[in-house]
């Protein structure tokens, strides 16, 4: 094992998902000397940023989200460049609602106000623009023009590249085991130690792991997605596989949590379309069988489609899995630890974090070297929850 002082960092980042790897990536780009850690070989399926696509969309109720949108889209359209991949399809983000939704409204009103591209749907022009997906009367819908799919797995693999590129290094396969705070920060893994002047601790749904034994308890919950595909009953009949863009479902079927969906890219015929909740699950035993399940996703999915999309077969073809990491007002967590301010913390990303993670990279790195912050953190702070800090310190 390396001894500590052997090789020291501007900044250490654990965990190479998209949050990890974008700050890694901006820490690289102001030439600080930098080191991300990653548990598994790379590339994973353990964590929230793996598959091959997310939505992007300015389509939010907070404004401060559709704010931090304008930036994104940029530096998306930036790693396109500087990669050579394409990451973005635009095909427009539908959001459906039963018609005076609280959410929905908000939706409107902030694209109104934000001057973001959106046009209101009747219901004839959806019957005309998407056929098979059959909206009942009293439900309206409206899109948000540029909306789309992001590739996340070639995002991810991108990004990593181009960190390596500007002489970032990247330790995959090594488990971060103990954090030492101080002015230095000293970082002991499965099979180093290491040294860094600032931390960045981006670890997904083990934040609370390694954030315990800093004195750090912060109310998040780990929840386990599954991720479902769809197939056509009868291929190529309803038109949907052709004519579906990304959507979004505020309380529709009765339900209070969301559906959501994205046209075909993974699994050639088959459409993904999630619920957007899941039952609570350590990381580590997100294989085994929920106990008790509060919330049947899947059977709640498939009285969905049948009512919705009947064209599709209403029995998953293809079910995965994925991780959320929900904070109780899903805004994330991006901030320095209370008690050691060199160490800075991003996390809790609640199901909704891949398309802001350029700004959330962005963030992060100004955290850890100190610059002045680019946006207003206030709704991102852990003060806003009543007892963060462990009795023991
Ligand atoms: C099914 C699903 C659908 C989603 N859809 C969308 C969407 O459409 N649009 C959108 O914007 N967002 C979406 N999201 C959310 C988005 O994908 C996540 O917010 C984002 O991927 C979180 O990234 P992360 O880097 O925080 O976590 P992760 O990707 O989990 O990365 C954390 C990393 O830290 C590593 N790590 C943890 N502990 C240690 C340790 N001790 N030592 C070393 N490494 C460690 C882990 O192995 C992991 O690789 C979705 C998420 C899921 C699950
Ligand atoms: O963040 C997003 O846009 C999506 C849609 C809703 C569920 C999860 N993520």
């Amino acid at each position: 094992m390396a001894l500590p002082g052997d090789t020291k960092y501007d900044c250490i980042v654990i965990g190479a998902g998209i949050q990890g790897s974008f700050t890694a990536y901006h820490l690289a780009k102001l030439r600080k000397k930098t080191l991300l850690l990653e548990q598994f070989p790379l590339p994973h399926s353990r964590g929230s940023s793996h598959g091959q696509t997310r939505i992007i969309r300015r389509a939010y109720e907070e404004h401060f989200y559709t704010h931090m949108m304008e930036e994104c889209y940029q530096l998306w359209t930036e790693l396109e460049k500087e990669s050579g991949a394409q990451l973005f399809r635009k095909t427009g983000l539908l959001v459906l609602a039963k018609a005076g939704n609280e959410e929905y409204e908000k939706v409107c009103k902030n694209m109104l106000e934000n001057q973001i591209p959106w046009e209101s749907l009747s219901p004839a022009e959806m019957k005309l623009r998407y056929p098979g997906l059959f909206l009942s009367p009293g439900e309206v819908a409206c899109c948000d023009i540029n909306g789309g799919v992001l590739f996340a797995e070639k995002a991810l693999r991108a990004l990593q590249m181009l960190f390596k590129q500007m002489g970032g290094i990247i330790r995959d396969g090594e488990k971060v085991m103990h954090i030492k705070p101080g002015p230095v920060v000293t970082v002991t893994t499965t099979s180093s130690i290491y040294q860094a002047d600032g931390l960045v601790i981006t670890a997904g749904p083990w934040a609370q792991k390694v954030l315990r034994p800093l004195g750090l308890q912060l109310p998040l919950k780990t929840l386990r997605i599954n991720v479902c595909y769809w197939r056509e009953k009868i291929p190529g009949k309803s038109g949907i596989l052709q004519s579906l863009p990304c959507f979004l479902g505020f309380n529709l079927n009765g339900e209070e949590h969301e559906v959501y969906g994205l046209p075909s890219q993974e699994y050639p015929g088959l459409i993904k379309i999630c619920f957007h909740g899941g039952n609570e699950a350590d990381p580590e035993e997100r294989d085994l069988k929920a106990q008790n399940p509060n919330i049947q996703d899947i059977e709640k999915l498939s009285s969905f489609i049948s009512r919705y999309i009947p064209g599709l077969h209403p029995k998953p073809a293809v079910v995965e899995q994925c991780m959320y990491t929900n904070t109780p007002d899903t805004n994330f967590i991006l901030d320095h630890h209370p008690l050691h301010k060199n160490i800075v913390i991003g996390a809790g990303f609640s199901g909704h974090g891949f398309k802001l993670s350029p700004v959330v990279g962005k963030i992060l790195s100004e955290l850890c070297i100190g610059e002045k912050q680019s946006y207003d953190l206030k709704p991102f702070r852990i003060s806003r929850f009543k007892t963060p800090l462990k009795a023991a310190l």
